[in-house]
């Protein structure tokens, strides 16, 4: 180890350095709105944007040698589960008003406001009958 100069600030050698991933992800000269929950910037502006650790602007597992090793088993659970979920039910919010996707402050990231939510299957009864 020794010390070094990233983008002309001096590093010495062993020290801890924290990436500020929040200030990262709400970067406005990347992320139009970047407060705004809008998913779909991922399949328009950004669809070729990859998050396993590659492009630094969006870097949810982290990256290099240190980086998330459930990358590959979170994005397959995820995608697979959220699938059989909105396959399996029909979600609404009480008096179908919106749902508030604000933040709250934290280490890890969750609503500012609970979710309430309505959830009714819309398969037919008998396919829900795991003894089958
Ligand atoms: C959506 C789900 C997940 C997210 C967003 C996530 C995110 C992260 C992040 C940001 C790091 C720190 C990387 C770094 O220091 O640069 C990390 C580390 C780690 N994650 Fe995950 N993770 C997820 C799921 C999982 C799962 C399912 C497992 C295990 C089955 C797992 C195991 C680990 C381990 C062992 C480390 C420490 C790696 C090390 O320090 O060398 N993670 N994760």
């Amino acid at each position: 180890m020794e010390d070094c100069t990233v983008n002309g600030y001096r590093v010495s050698a062993g020290t801890w350095l924290i990436m500020n991933l929040y200030k990262i992800h709400h970067n406005p000269l990347i992320w139009a709105n970047p407060f705004e929950f809008q998913p779909e910037r991922f399949m328009t502006t950004h669809k070729d944007i990859d998050e396993r650790g590659q492009y630094f602007e969006l870097v949810p597992f982290g990256s290099g040698r240190r980086m998330c090793p459930g990358v590959s088993f979170s994005l397959q659970i995820l995608f697979f589960t959220l699938a059989n979920v909105l396959h399996w039910f029909e979600f609404e919010t009480p008096s179908n008003e919106a749902v508030d996707m604000r933040e709250a402050l934290g280490i890890t990231n969750s609503k500012a406001t609970p979710l309430e939510v309505h959830i009714t299957p819309r398969l037919p009864v008998f396919v829900y009958d795991t003894t089958n």
